[in-house]
């Protein structure tokens, strides 16, 4: 199991995350708008410096829970009596949690959402100087093909035309940016998936489209000009072209990423098989539970990362202590055969 964003080192040697924009270092400061941050009014290297996973996923309540779940995970302390704070409260946009080198970030639904956001954090990360950082969507989609509960790691973004770019209109003109996600960190997550767990976790092309309800082939939105009969043709001919799930985000996660040189992969839980219905049914704690899930496989992943770079250790019982240095040793030498 590797770490390193191999693939990138030739161009970025030391890791730290480059923007494709010549006109950011010109400027005075750099006012993350939307995150209620800048670079003229707060030390970002010093607030943000050592993060090396960016965790998103569509709401605030999601991204808080996540991140407590992985405060607990990585045995993270908080100073005494204090709890998260929503760092990015006040933008009244986002919510934004740090948890030692873990940032938990709600992104809203749909591309703009997520696009607007990916442009500030990767500036984040800019002038944080922040090294090689792995970003992850960890979210909720429809199968095609699978039932509720499954968890399903993305190995490329296609739009509603199976088009495998994100497609933006600037200065009037279309351009294409490839929605390409990395192909070693799929084979990483689907690793640490366990036979013990009571749901299937699968890879697949993920669709990604610009609404829930006629843009997923929905008989249940306001509008419908389709009958049930278009609909179950255009899912069946998704299904053969391989699509495992439909969601709203991960074209835009997928293509920015990658044209940042950041590694990235989406994790969604399937709320419903949309070959069998358009409504979400499952109960409120159903739901619940699943969401849950994408995040196990996150967890480990982190977890896995800082046990190889010798930052925790797990004692037998799977509790988590201060790692001596004769049990990095160890940790080491299971990780060099983890893969
Ligand atoms: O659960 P999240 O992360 O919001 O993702 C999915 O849920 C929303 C639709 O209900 C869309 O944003 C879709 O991508
Ligand atoms: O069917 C679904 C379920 C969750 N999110 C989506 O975008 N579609």
């Amino acid at each position: 199991m590797s770490f390193d964003n191999d693939e990138l080192r030739d161009e970025y040697p030391d890791g730290t995350v480059r923007l494709r924009n010549p006109n950011i270092e010109l400027m005075d400061q750099d006012i993350l708008y939307h995150l209620a941050l800048g670079s003229g009014s707060h030390d970002l290297v010093e607030m943000f410096g050592d993060v090396k996973f960016v965790c998103m996923g569509g709401t605030p309540k999601r991204m808080e829970q996540f991140a407590y779940t992985i405060m607990a995970e990585i045995g993270h302390k908080l100073p005494c009596g204090t709890t998260l704070q929503d760092i990015s409260q006040f933008s009244y946009r986002y919510s934004m949690y740090k948890v030692g080198p873990v940032l938990s970030i709600s992104h809203g639904m749909g591309i703009p959402s997520v696009g607007i956001l990916l442009h500030e954090v990767i500036k984040l990360m800019y002038h944080a100087k922040v090294r090689d950082p792995v970003f992850f969507r960890i979210g909720t989609c429809g199968g095609i093909g699978y039932e509720g509960g499954t968890v399903v790691i993305s190995e490329e973004a296609v739009d509603g035309a199976l088009k495998n770019a994100l497609e933006l209109t600037v200065l009037g003109k279309n351009i294409q940016r490839p929605a390409k996600l990395d192909k070693r960190l799929v084979r990483e997550l689907k690793a640490l998936s366990d036979p013990e767990d009571p749901y299937d976790t699968v890879t697949g092309k993920t669709m990604c489209t610009y609404d829930f309800y006629e843009g997923q082939g929905r008989l249940d939105g306001a509008f419908c000009d389709f009958t049930e009969t278009d609909k179950m043709e255009y899912l069946e001919s998704i299904h053969k072209a391989g699509v495992v799930n439909i969601e709203m985000e991960s074209l835009a996660f997928a293509a920015l990423t990658h044209h940042a040189g950041i590694k990235a992969a989406v994790i969604c839980v399937t709320l419903l098989d949309r070959l069998k219905g358009d409504q979400v049914l499952a109960p409120k704690e159903v739901l619940d539970e699943w969401q849950q899930r994408p995040t196990k496989l996150v967890c480990r992943y982190i977890k896995r990362y800082l046990q190889m770079k010798g930052r925790l250790s797990l004692d037998g019982h799977g509790s988590i202590c201060v790692k001596s240095p004769r049990r990095f040793k160890l940790v080491q030498q299971e990780s060099e055969t983890y893969d």
